[in-house]
């Protein structure tokens, strides 16, 4: 079972994660892509990992820029499955052309 990180944990890993902030117990960045079929496309790459992961984003679609936030709800804030998935919604938008 994953444990809510400690403030210290957290300031150890935010430097790690140069595009995200903690907000509201919550790792949070946002991204604006080309055009809205790009943004899809990435929403549904990244459905698919959260699937495989069984650790779902909360994202916030407006047009072509996407909000996501993640969190371990049965925890009520950020574990390292959230750390985790933001490593992998990185690697996601890192590989766009
Ligand atoms: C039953 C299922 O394993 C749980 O509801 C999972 C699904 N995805 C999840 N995603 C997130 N972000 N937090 C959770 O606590 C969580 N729990």
């Amino acid at each position: 079972m994953a444990e809510l990180l400690s403030d210290d944990q957290l300031n150890d890993v935010l430097p790690k994660l140069p595009d995200w902030a903690a907000q509201d117990a919550a790792l949070v960045r946002t991204v604006e892509l080309e055009s809205f079929a790009q943004a899809i496309m990435v929403v549904n790459r990244i459905a698919e990992i959260a699937e495989n992961d069984n650790h779902h984003p909360d994202i916030d679609i407006r047009y072509k820029t996407l909000t996501f936030r993640l969190s371990t709800h049965y925890k009520g804030g950020i574990t390292a499955l959230d750390v985790s998935l933001a490593e992998e919604i990185d690697g996601v938008l890192d590989a766009l052309a």
